[in-house]
């Protein structure tokens, strides 16, 4: 049985907007999956259900055990500006009780997991765009999670910070295992990034292909210049041309 299987999920929202119709996907554990569509395709909207932030109208979230511990991560930051790197990674404990002391350890490795431990006490504003969502990164690993979901996460970092984040994911995945849920616009990083990768249609979102992606982890910058890396590509760029609403602006592919 899949970790998790989401099926024929429907969402439409008290406003009338259908976000989601009969949307179905299985994932496995240590699965690296990124959803990837046209804005306004439902993608953060099956995070959300995911999550347990939000119900859906109709279908089922079926894990194959109890939930697991989920980690969240959002294309902003949302650090709180007054407090050190410390203290934002420390909330999500800090919210269940958790004493500073106690959480010490538990900060400490989620840090230096994202490569912070020598920034502890820096505010969000001494900190660069790359270190404060390495900052919200850790927010999200300090609580252990099993499942990582993160909405378009590098989107607004430029294209270095960008590529040195895809790799220090992939490797903090090699050292605890998650599975991950990814959303982004940039078909390039869905293949450096995942071992499937789910093309999406127009709203209401649903399943347009489920392309696998074979290199094997860990991958490096090699990865990115081989002729399966731009077959891959190519083969999404085609899946998502293929669905006529497609709102071409809404898909970057760069190099
Ligand atoms: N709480 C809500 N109430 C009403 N409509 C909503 C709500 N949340 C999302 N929507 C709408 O549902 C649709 C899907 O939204 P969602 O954020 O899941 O899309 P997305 O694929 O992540 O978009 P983007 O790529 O632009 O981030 C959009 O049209 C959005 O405006």
């Amino acid at each position: 049985m899949p970790l998790l299987r989401l099926s024929s999920l429907s969402k439409r929202f008290p406003n009338g907007v259908s976000a989601l119709d009969d949307f179905d996907l299985s994932i496995e554990r240590e699965d690296v999956v990124t959803l990837i569509g046209p804005s306004g395709c439902g993608k953060s909207t099956v995070l959300r259900l995911i999550a347990g932030l939000d119900e859906p109208s109709s279908g089922h979230v079926a894990w194959s055990g109890a939930r697991p511990e989920i980690g969240f991560v959002f294309q902003e930051p949302t650090l709180m500006p007054w407090a050190s790197a410390f203290a934002n990674v420390w909330l999500p404990l800090r919210l269940r009780g958790v004493s500073r002391a106690h959480a010490r350890e538990r900060i400490e490795q989620a840090l230096e997991l994202v490569g912070l431990e020598d920034f502890a006490e820096a505010r969000p504003d001494q900190l660069s765009g790359g270190m404060k969502m390495r900052v919200s990164l850790a927010r999200a690993l300090v609580s252990k999670p099993e499942v990582l979901l993160l909405d378009e996460p590098f989107a607004a970092l430029d294209e270095m910070t960008r590529f040195r984040l895809n790799d220090e994911l992939l490797a903090i995945r090699e050292r605890l295992r998650c599975t991950i849920v990814f959303v982004t616009h940039s078909v390039f990083e869905a293949v450096y990034l995942s071992n499937r990768i789910v093309v999406m249609s127009t709203r209401p979102g649903r399943v347009v292909e489920d392309i696998g992606v074979a290199e094997q982890y860990p991958r490096s910058e090699a990865f990115r210049t081989s002729v399966s890396y731009a077959e891959t590509a190519r083969q999404i760029s085609k899946a998502l041309r293929g669905d006529s609403g497609l709102d071409k602006q809404a898909v970057q592919v760069h190099s």
